[in-house]
């Protein structure tokens, strides 16, 4: 099993590339299934998760081709509207399949997705907001067995509020709406860059959709979607890592293709944590030196603070100057890099979702081990300033959402390699 070896105390200077973001790329690449025309997705993620995507697309007889990071995708010979556990359950995003398969072919089985490391994560309102658009959903052998009513050909549109935002299920609607009979309304919807990245594929490909990016979205369904070609938008979740990692060992990085747009919260933290954080034409530009001010936050949905980057700056918050509280609203167990960054030399203290941190002046490198993909990465960042070699075990689950971090992170001046 693969390895990262660190070893820490070099500052980080130069330019990083960031990649397409994962979590647009795995719902583009399901809407591809809206259409029997190809679709052409470039800027994809060379990830772990996009190889199981296309793994579990092929398998419903979809021909993929891939080129670098240029996917396309023809769905026309699709025949066979699966999504089946053994593929399932190394990522959640397969619910995804669910409104495509449903939307086009009246039909879909699709595996619920199980629990996993960062909370139990049901789908329910996906199931609700499908049903509310005709579909009948019924629960069978740990799988979701989904089809339209007798005499009926199309999902039919509806209005639909989710007891809470949700950002697969806001895409699974999306894509189910497009080619329903008639205008869904989303209320409560996710806002998220990558909510308004596959709105702006769906309409390349012929969809009705307004108010993308608000949390009313209205879609008016059409009869048939067309292939299109769509570049998937910057990852800010990857680009975020590397700001705090930059943050945390001192130095000058430019992030290139990074959209301070999308990263509005993170970046001020940064800013009041006393990085010089600077958007410039076509990237970001970190600049940071000597120790940085503790910061409090709270994860919330978009534009708030994001989840996927609590991890990581819980990291730089370590070894900040001072005591950060941070709240985690989203998720209900997504502490656990916690006791990791702990054996690290880490001073924190959990009780239910707040986690208190009180900033130490150096971390010692250890042995750790990964539990989910952003725990991962922030024991990378703890890595980069701890003193000694740092071993992160089971980078598995940093591999399903980033591309080649240890490469990036090299090439920039860390000391780290990926070992057996
Ligand atoms: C592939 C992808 O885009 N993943 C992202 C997506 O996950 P994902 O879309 O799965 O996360 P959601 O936005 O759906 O989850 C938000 C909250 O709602 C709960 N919930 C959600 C759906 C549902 O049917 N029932 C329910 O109870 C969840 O358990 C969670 O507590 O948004 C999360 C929140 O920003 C991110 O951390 C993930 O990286
Ligand atoms: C939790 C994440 O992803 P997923 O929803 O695919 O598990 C993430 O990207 O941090």
């Amino acid at each position: 099993m693969d390895k990262l070896l660190i070893r820490g105390g070099k500052q980080l200077r130069g330019e990083v590339e960031v990649s397409g973001a994962k979590n647009a790329a795995l719902p583009e690449l399901c809407a591809a299934l809206l259409t029997a025309e190809p679709v052409t997705l470039q800027n994809v993620p060379r990830l772990q998760d996009v190889a199981t995507m296309i793994k579990l697309i092929r398998n419903m007889r979809v021909d993929v081709t891939t080129d670098g990071h240029t996917v396309t995708i023809d769905a026309g010979p699709l025949s066979f509207p699966e999504a089946p556990y053994e593929m399932v359950k190394t990522m959640r995003a397969s619910v995804l399949a669910l409104g495509p398969l449903l939307a086009r072919f009246g039909e879909a089985t699709v595996s619920l997705p199980g629990g996993c490391a960062i909370g139990s994560r049901p789908v329910d309102q996906h199931i609700k907001g499908l049903q509310q658009m005709g579909a009948e959903i019924v629960l069978e052998h740990g799988y979701m067995i989904a089809k339209l009513p007798k005499g009926r050909e199309r999902l039919k549109g509806a209005s639909i509020t989710t007891d809470m935002i949700t950002v697969t299920g806001t895409e699974n609607f999306m894509m189910a709406a497009s080619l329903a009979e008639g205008e869904t309304v989303l209320e409560n919807a996710a806002q998220e860059p990558e909510i308004v990245d596959l709105a702006e594929m769906l309409i390349r490909m012929g969809a009705k959709i307004e108010g993308h990016g608000t949390p009313k979205i209205r879609i008016q369904g059409v009869d048939k979607l067309h292939g299109c070609t769509h570049r998937v938008v910057s990852d800010r979740i990857e680009c975020g890592t590397f700001l705090c990692a930059v943050a945390a060992t001192g130095g000058d990085v430019l992030l290139k293709h990074g959209r301070a747009d999308h990263l509005g919260a993170v970046i001020d933290l940064l800013r009041e944590a006393g990085a010089k954080v600077t958007a410039v034409d076509g990237g970001i530009r970190i600049q940071s030196e000597g120790r940085l001010t503790a910061q409090s936050f709270r994860t919330t949905e978009y534009p708030g603070f994001p989840t996927d980057m609590q991890a990581q700056f819980m990291a730089l918050n370590c070894i900040s100057e001072g005591s950060s509280k941070i709240t985690e609203n989203i998720f209900e167990n997504r502490y656990m890099h916690v006791n990791e960054l702990v054996r690290l030399g880490a001073d924190i203290h959990v009780e239910g979702k707040f986690a208190v941190v009180h900033g130490v002046k150096r971390l010692s490198g250890a042995v750790v081990m990964a539990t989910d993909l952003r725990a991962s990465a922030s024991l990378v960042i703890a890595g980069l300033v701890a003193d000694g070699e740092t071993l992160v075990d089971r980078i598995y689950h940093l591999d399903r959402g980033y591309e080649q971090m240890e490469t990036k992170l090299r090439s920039i001046g860390a000391d780290i390699e990926r070992v057996q």
